[in-house]
């Protein structure tokens, strides 16, 4: 395949992306981080692989900054502290990871962000059914369908496509999206 397919078929899943996701889904997501953060409650982004680095991502541009001067903004990533990932998974399980820090830093009203391309890793399956425990929204960005977090999130964003690095393309589109319509709505 050339890289002009590449990008073709890319953009293609994009307008596709543009279709499936409706407005509405994507809006009760911006309201309910802007809800969370203008509240100062924290909201967690956790993945694995390239999911992992995408969680990494979202949350420097939170903290940070995205387009604007503005205050810091309560992001946390649950996939980039090395000794919590190693410590738990080596001492109990790989699966409880990331629900073990949702048990850390989550509280009601905050939000947990959990993107997972199939939907079925089972360390972002249990970060939200802990996030429905403690009283979290929690928001999935996944492929078709959603997999098996369907049942859990309480705004499922999925991405039409089973490529997993297809996906992950659409997910930054989506998320640099959020950044934005959040960082414009929590500008004071
Ligand atoms: O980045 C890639 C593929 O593009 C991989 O590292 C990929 O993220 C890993 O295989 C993940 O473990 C896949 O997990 P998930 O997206 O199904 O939750
Ligand atoms: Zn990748």
């Amino acid at each position: 395949m050339s890289f002009r397919t590449y990008c073709l078929d890319s953009a293609r899943l994009l307008e596709a992306t543009a279709t499936h996701v409706s407005d509405a889904r994507v809006e009760a997501a911006i309201d309910a981080m802007v809800a969370a953060l203008t509240a100062n409650k924290a909201l967690l982004v956790c993945g694995n692989g390239g999911s992992a680095s995408d969680a990494m991502h979202i949350t420097g541009e939170l903290v940070g900054r995205f387009l604007k001067e503005r205050r810091a903004l309560k992001a946390i990533c649950l996939s980039s502290n090395p000794a919590v990932l190693t410590a738990w998974a080596n001492d109990y399980s790989y699966e409880t990871v990331f629900s073990r820090q949702v048990e850390a830093f989550g509280e009601p009203g905050g939000v947990l962000l959990g993107l997972s391309t199939s939907g079925n890793s089972m360390n972002v399956v249990k970060a939200f059914e802990e996030a429905r425990r403690i009283g979290m929204t929690s928001i999935a960005m996944t492929g078709q369908g959603g997999g098996k977090l369907a049942a859990q999130a309480d705004i499922l964003l999925d991405v039409p496509s089973r490529s997993t690095p297809a996906i992950q393309q659409a997910h930054i589109c989506l998320y640099h999206y959020l950044c934005e319509m959040v960082e414009a709505r929590c500008a004071n």
